[in-house]
């Protein structure tokens, strides 16, 4: 008869969420229900891609599953999708005080080679006295009061942050629950990784082009960073988070802005990282400072391991001055 103790007290999303909302005596549990609308739109999104039928048209899919699963949980009065021009305002009698932006699957490039993607959100309440409009979400993401995304892959893993740290869960296909299995998730403060798609160097400005070599070929003593970019956003941040280092899309001479969206992919991930210990900026500033002049603009990114970020910005500084 072995000794060891077997765990029964599994921590699945949902009572961790309710956990969480005892420490509100304010909340409504809305955001509770919200959230739980939320695990079954991701459930079911990584079911279909797990699929595989009819590749491309996944982020279709996974779109019509994610808005469905909102609208119909009555909590949501705002919802701003990758996959949809104009912002979707729900109708009268499901509408309820929060708003969602979401990129439904992130990393479509790889869907056909199989490799992890993922659903990215981030949730706003309505400003006082608003009914729901698109100005609910043209605001700063550090007014987000959920930032989380769902990873497929061998296993689907989600990561989450109510604003008091951050917290990762695996899906438990034999229950059909997300259980606690990465709590307090915390960022080192330097890594030994960089990811970003080198592909685009020969467009990079200087500043950019000298922080990357200066990982590369560092000097005597100390040992280069290794490269590493999968090409879908969710999976490059989750190993960020998790091992340590700089993820990057920067700006360059043919993406003024960069190429990812401010509001359903460096809101979020930001929020992660600024809650797991680690920083995010876009070259001038804070990426949660930011204000969004429309709602599927982009934003150059630098996230990851406090330490490594702030190098970057040292020598994108110096760059400034001259
Ligand atoms: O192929 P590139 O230019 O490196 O871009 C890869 C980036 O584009 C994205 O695929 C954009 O996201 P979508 O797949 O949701 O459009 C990110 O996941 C990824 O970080
Ligand atoms: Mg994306
Ligand atoms: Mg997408």
């Amino acid at each position: 008869m072995s000794d060891e103790k077997v765990t029964t007290d599994i921590i699945t999303l949902s009572r961790h969420v309710l956990d969480e909302q005892r420490k509100h005596k304010e909340a409504s549990g809305e955001l509770t229900l919200l959230l739980n609308a939320v695990q079954l739109g991701v459930g079911l999104a990584g079911a279909s891609n797990v699929q595989g039928e009819e590749q491309k048209k996944l982020d279709v899919i996974s779109n019509e599953i994610f808005i469905n699963a909102l609208r119909s949980s009555g909590r949501v009065a705002v919802m701003v999708s990758e996959e949809d021009e104009q912002a979707i305002i729900v109708e009268d009698g499901l509408r309820g005080r929060y708003c969602v932006v979401f990129d439904p699957l992130d990393g479509s490039s790889n869907i056909d080679a199989g490799v992890n993607v993922g659903t990215i959100f981030g949730i706003y309440r309505t400003r006082p006295g608003s009914n729901g409009t698109v100005e609910d979400v043209l605001r700063p993401g550090k007014e987000m009061v959920v930032a989380g995304y769902c990873m497929y892959g061998s296993s689907a893993n989600m990561v989450l942050s109510l604003g008091n740290g951050v917290n990762g869960y695996t899906l438990d296909n034999a229950i059909g629950e997300f259980i606690l299995t990465h709590p307090n998730i915390r960022i080192p403060s330097r890594g030994k990784i960089y990811s970003v798609n080198e592909g685009n160097a020969m467009y990079w400005d200087e500043a950019c082009t000298e922080y990357f070599n200066s990982l590369k070929f560092p000097p005597p003593g100390k040992n280069p960073y290794s490269a590493r970019y999968i090409g879908s956003m969710v999976a490059d941040v989750h190993r960020t988070l998790l091992y340590g280092g700089i993820f990057a899309y920067p700006a360059d001479k043919k993406s003024k802005n960069g190429k990812l969206r401010l509001l359903y992919e460096c809101f979020p991930m930001a929020y992660l990282v600024e809650q797991a210990g680690g920083k995010a900026v876009n070259g001038s500033g804070r990426i949660l400072d930011i204000v969004p002049d429309q709602i599927h603009a982009r934003a150059p990114i630098f996230l990851g391991s406090n330490d490594d970020v702030e190098d970057w910005e040292k020598i994108n500084e110096k760059f400034a001055k001259k």
